[in-house]
């Protein structure tokens, strides 16, 4: 037994003096901490499996966006084992159908080890997790895909992977020449009509996808790709259907760690698989997939420092799969309504007014993370417990993810208001996406769903209806001379008459870009009629403007321009440039410090505007 201190964990970081995320951190102390366990013996019932170095260990978990983290010899291949099953069960629901498999694999617990030569009452095996129900898997692949069957079962188990696999040719030559016990089962499945294809055939494809290379790595993206309904994290790859994920997570939760899985699911409480190369895989539904190599096996067949990391990673952050905490409350980021913050469009009086009366007729709720059942009904919760509105916004830029439970109550929900005349506005999702193609499936014959992929696009025009709806007018024609410029309140007629003798009235075609971010800022505008927006370079808009309204005036600050300005509709504007401007600021300083004082307010007023809606987005 050697007492040797842990060999030095070899990762690309200097773990000492560098530092590293929390769960980095977490990963190296469990392998230090396991290291020194020599508990188990290696396989050997398959010859080839014995010479598998006892000492090796490593550790790695891969996170939904993509994350790898690894710790140890979280790089060296070993076989895949029994850890293909779960997978290749996953692949031929897909490729087969449901029915198929289930018709001849029972998804009920044996409580058996994974090798016993046993049936259940229809002769049928228990699980896909036992032998008898991977030789049965991999028996209906051969029966589908004939001379390719393994070849189909490598590219899958690749894609999991996120890379192509080897075969280590000395494990499977070694299993195949001392299989007898395997082939036993599979003369029982063939003579109870479970196997149709010649024994030897289809334990020639299940050996050779048990003798798959893999690593810890491997493994942790494996899980993840479960954990994630399918979706690989790190090629973003769809591998198979949720449907299959669901039900591949099913079984290995109940039997995936065989006689040991009511145990395991008691103590762990995150969907397992083992195999007798080393490796155990973990996969946490919308959370993680973990992986992990350590030949030493427990009497049950699986890794005794791999069930030792598991459970620590479980105990310590309380991963159980069961005590998920999910706070539906936490799916909505921002409630309010135009009356606490109106969009960027800059009005006319008599708009404002009628918006004003009627601060609660638009409502907006800008949701997060995953549109689940309870978050649905949560939303659903909070629109029925305060007044009515005439429009409903919801921005979905920030939502991850539907499921199927949460779209179906969407819709419901949309139903419902559209009972009650109540218009439904989304935002934040693009008609290209298959979200976009979920939700209207379900509400497509609903007549009170608009969408604008723009928040302050939909609260604009949502804000436009109810103008409309109190008798007002949105008048982009409308043209302002100097006048009723904010910026030069308080100036003399003189002053004003000044001024717009040095304006040039420019105009500009719908869609025309004015102003470009990073071009010297050498003149000020007066948007005189139409409609302008303001975007920063990546998109985000910042005001709509129409005429009456001040920009490019950030000239008087800066030198650069710091936005696009785009015309939503044929504009035109008076140009000033900034030295005319000075000139003029020189003969009148002080309309000049009028003017600047203007600036500062209007700054101010943007600014006050900023805050609130910061303020609805950090509202508890
Ligand atoms: N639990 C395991 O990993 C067993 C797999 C091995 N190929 C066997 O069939 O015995």
């Amino acid at each position: 037994m050697t007492t040797e201190q842990p060999k030095p964990i070899r990762h690309p970081q200097h773990w000492a003096t560098a530092a590293m995320p929390p769960l980095q951190r977490f990963l190296a102390g469990c392998h230090a901490e396991f290291w020194p366990d020599h508990d188990g013996a290696v396989a050997n019932y398959i010859p080839e499996l014995g010479k598998a170095d006892p000492a090796h260990f490593g550790i790695s978990l891969a996170t939904l966006d993509g994350h790898v983290y690894e710790v140890g010899d979280s790089r060296v291949p070993f076989t895949i084992q029994s850890m293909s099953k779960p997978f290749v069960f996953a692949i031929a629901l897909d490729a087969l159908g449901s029915d198929q498999v289930e018709r001849v694999i029972g998804v009920e617990p044996s409580g058996d080890p994974f090798n016993s030569i046993r049936l259940n009452a229809e002769n049928h095996p228990f699980n896909p997790m036992v032998n008898a129900g991977a030789i049965a898997c991999s028996g209906l692949v051969r029966q589908a895909r004939h001379g390719d069957a393994f070849e189909t079962i490598r590219d899958a188990l690749g894609r999991f992977a996120g890379r192509r696999l080897d075969v280590d040719d000395a494990v499977f030559t070694s299993e195949a020449a001392t299989g007898d016990r395997n082939r036993a089962i599979a003369y029982l499945l063939r003579t109870s009509d479970v196997l149709k294809e010649p024994v030897d055939d289809v334990l020639a494809v299940y050996f050779r996808q048990c003798a798959v290379l893999v690593t810890a790595r491997d493994c942790a993206i494996m899980a993840a790709t479960l954990a994630n309904r399918g979706v690989n994290p790190v090629t973003g790859e769809q591998v198979v259907t949720p449907y299959a994920v669901s039900r591949t997570l099913a079984v290995m939760t109940s039997s995936g760690m065989y006689d040991f899985a009511g145990e395991w699911i008691y103590r762990v409480g995150i969907p397992a698989k083992s195999g007798v190369g080393g490796g155990i895989l973990a996969s946490l539904p919308a959370r993680l997939g973990l992986g992990s190599y350590s030949p030493r096996l427990d009497g049950h067949g699986n890794s005794v420092r791999g069930i030792k990391v598991c459970e620590a990673l479980s105990a310590h952050y309380g991963l159980h799969m069961l005590n998920r905490s999910d706070d539906a409350r936490t799916s909505i980021i921002a409630d309010y309504d135009i009356g606490a913050n109106p969009s960027r469009r800059s009005r006319r009086a008599q708009e404002r007014d009628i918006l004003a009366a009627h601060p609660d007729a638009v409502r907006v709720l800008e949701l997060v993370g995953t549109l689940s059942f309870s978050n649905v009904d949560y939303v659903s919760r909070q629109l029925a417990g305060s007044a009515r509105p005439q429009f409903v916004i919801f921005d979905l830029h920030r939502v991850t993810a539907m499921t199927q439970a949460g779209l179906r109550l969407l819709a419901e929900l949309f139903r419902e208001l559209a009972d009650f005349h109540v218009t439904v506005v989304l935002s934040g999702i693009r008609r290209s996406s298959a979200e976009w193609q979920e939700i209207t499936e379900r509400t497509g014959d609903l007549g009170n769903v608009r969408d604008f992929y723009l928040l302050d696009t939909a609260i604009e025009w949502a804000e436009d209806q109810i103008v409309y709806r109190y008798g007002g007018a949105i008048d982009f024609i409308e043209t302002t001379e100097l006048a009723e410029q904010p910026l030069l309140a308080g100036l003399s007629g003189d002053e004003r008459h000044e001024l717009a003798a040095l304006a040039t009235i420019k105009h500009y075609q719908q869609g025309e870009r004015i102003l470009a971010a990073g071009e010297p800022a050498n003149s000020l505008f007066f948007l005189r009629s139409g409609v302008i927006h303001v975007t920063l370079p990546d998109g985000i808009r910042l005001a709509t403007l129409t005429a009456g309204q001040c920009f490019g005036e950030m000239a008087l600050l800066e030198p650069l321009r710091s936005a696009d300005v785009v015309a939503d509709f044929s504009a035109t504007a008076f140009e000033i440039t900034l030295d005319d401007f000075e000139r003029f600021r020189a003969r009148h300083p002080k309309a000049g410090e009028r003017i600047m004082r203007n600036l500062a307010q209007l700054l101010a007023e943007r600014l006050t505007i900023a805050n609130a809606r910061l303020n609805l987005l950090a509202a508890d």
